[in-house]
């Protein structure tokens, strides 16, 4: 169960319902695929639409990887791995990775492709050198630099361990049904491919098999966070704003934009929730920040970040707007121990837990916030699982598409991420950027 409170958001109901035509045009826009972007809407209905076979497969995949895996490293950047490790993170153990293979009993997971970082992929490959792995290479394109060249090199390392044709069947690429590097490659290799459907871009393509293979590696029921996409897809179909908390949510951050609070903070209590604010920022960055218009997309972690970023919130320039993701029961909790001496003065905590004193830092923080003039939306979970986390997925892809359109861009495009990949690869003497080489190297 998800629920949107706004009671400190400084939007008050009837600017909400003020915004129920606009809503309703963007509604129809993307349902009846008649919007900007509109070749880019296949993951409104892909929940429903993959079939029985393709998620069959995708399981049984994951689990040879598991039974002939101590690793499994996902190459990919951007939407091809955000969504899987915020997937991932979330429904996870805190230390996954240094849990023993008993505790854990699915393989470890690592990320590499998202980086140009030389020494990453050299300390990663320390990691790898002993441990059977396999690799998932993600790429939509099939064209993109960074993975590329961390695939080349892993490619080469499970050939060292393992030989050409065995390293073979330890390759899963998901990349485009008939073009890119990437596919041709997986073609002439014959490594087992998924597809990501030419309808779902990047950064709407976490329900697909990019989120759905690693997903399931780490031992995630993909067959429920599934279900909570399709509960989230019929929740959240509802044309009238009034009824519908995505909708609305899309409504205020845009009533919020207009009056001038041009940086949403995605704010979250729970480290696991780390890459859910990574995974949203390229989510609504890519989607809204065009045309010289856009709210800016930032993400906290509190209360660690109360002591570094806290100061600005409370009290630096006033264009900011925060998003709380507030989970009213994690699972797990620590009650605070009793001391004699009690000579930190902490006893006065002893009959409560972790999560109270966690639940009034933030109770305190929001006040606080609000009282800053810093508007604050809050997204509840009732709790952080499977079925929750793939219908909070949901919720934000849909309100992202909704919020774009309000804005009047298309929310399904990224033309801007091109420019510096062409400086570089000209910088690079890559062929055919000659004349665009020289002219940026008398710019440097
Ligand atoms: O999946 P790929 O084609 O490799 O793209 C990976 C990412 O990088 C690109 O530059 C785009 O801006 C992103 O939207 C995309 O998710």
């Amino acid at each position: 169960m998800i629920k949107l409170n706004y009671s400190k958001s400084m939007v008050k109901e009837e600017e909400i319902s003020s915004f129920k035509e606009f809503v309703k045009s963007a509604h129809y826009k993307l349902h009846l695929k008649s919007g900007l972007g509109n070749d880019y809407v296949g993951w409104v209905d892909y929940p429903i639409e993959v079939s029985k076979k393709e998620l069959e497969r995708i399981k049984s995949v994951s689990e040879k990887i598991v039974s002939d895996s101590d690793a499994l490293v996902v190459i990919g950047i951007g939407g091809s791995y955000l969504g899987a490790r915020a997937t991932i993170e979330a429904l996870s153990h805190s230390f996954y990775n240094s849990l023993s293979n008993d505790q854990r009993k699915t393989p470890e997971i690592y990320y590499a492709g998202n980086n140009i970082s030389g020494k990453y992929l050299h300390d990663l490959i320390d990691v790898l050198e002993t441990k059977n792995f396999s690799i998932n290479v993600i790429s939509k394109s099939g064209t993109t630099t960074e993975p590329a060249i961390a695939f080349r090199t892993l490619k080469k390392l499970l050939e060292k361990k393992y030989g050409k044709e065995n390293a073979k069947k330890r390759i899963y690429a998901t990349t485009d049904s008939s073009k890119g590097a990437l596919k041709n490659l997986s073609d002439k290799e014959g490594y087992e491919t998924f597809v990501i459907p030419d309808d779902v871009g990047g950064r709407y393509s976490v329900l697909t098999p990019v989120g759905l293979l690693p997903i399931a590696v780490s031992g995630i029921d993909i067959t429920k966070l599934l279900e909570g996409a399709i509960s989230a897809r019929e929740e959240y179909m509802n044309e009238n704003i009034d009824e519908n908390i995505c909708y609305q949510y899309a409504a205020i951050r845009n009533i919020l934009y207009n009056r001038g609070k041009s940086t949403e903070i995605m704010v979250n209590y729970e480290p696991s929730l780390h890459y859910l604010g990574e995974w949203w920022k390229q989510l609504f960055g890519e989607s809204e920040g065009k045309d010289n218009k856009g709210i800016f997309p930032a993400a906290v972690d509190f209360s660690t970040d109360l002591h570094s970023m806290g100061q600005y919130i409370q009290d630096g320039r006033r264009n900011l707007m925060e998003t709380v993701i507030k989970v009213n029961d994690t699972g797990l909790d620590m009650s605070i121990s009793e001391d004699e001496a009690n000579l930190d003065g902490l006893n006065y905590l002893c009959s409560k837990t972790m999560n109270d004193v966690n639940e009034k830092a933030f109770e305190g923080t929001l006040l606080a916030h609000y009282d800053g003039n810093v508007p604050n939306v809050i997204i509840e979970l009732e709790k952080l699982d499977v079925f929750t986390f793939g219908k909070l997925l949901y919720f934000f892809e849909k309100a992202c598409g909704i919020s774009g359109y309000l804005l009047g861009v298309n929310p399904f495009n990224q033309p801007g991420v091109e420019a510096y990949k062409k400086n570089m690869f000209a910088l690079l003497n890559k062929p055919g950027y000659e004349e665009l080489g020289e002219i940026l190297r008398k710019k440097l």
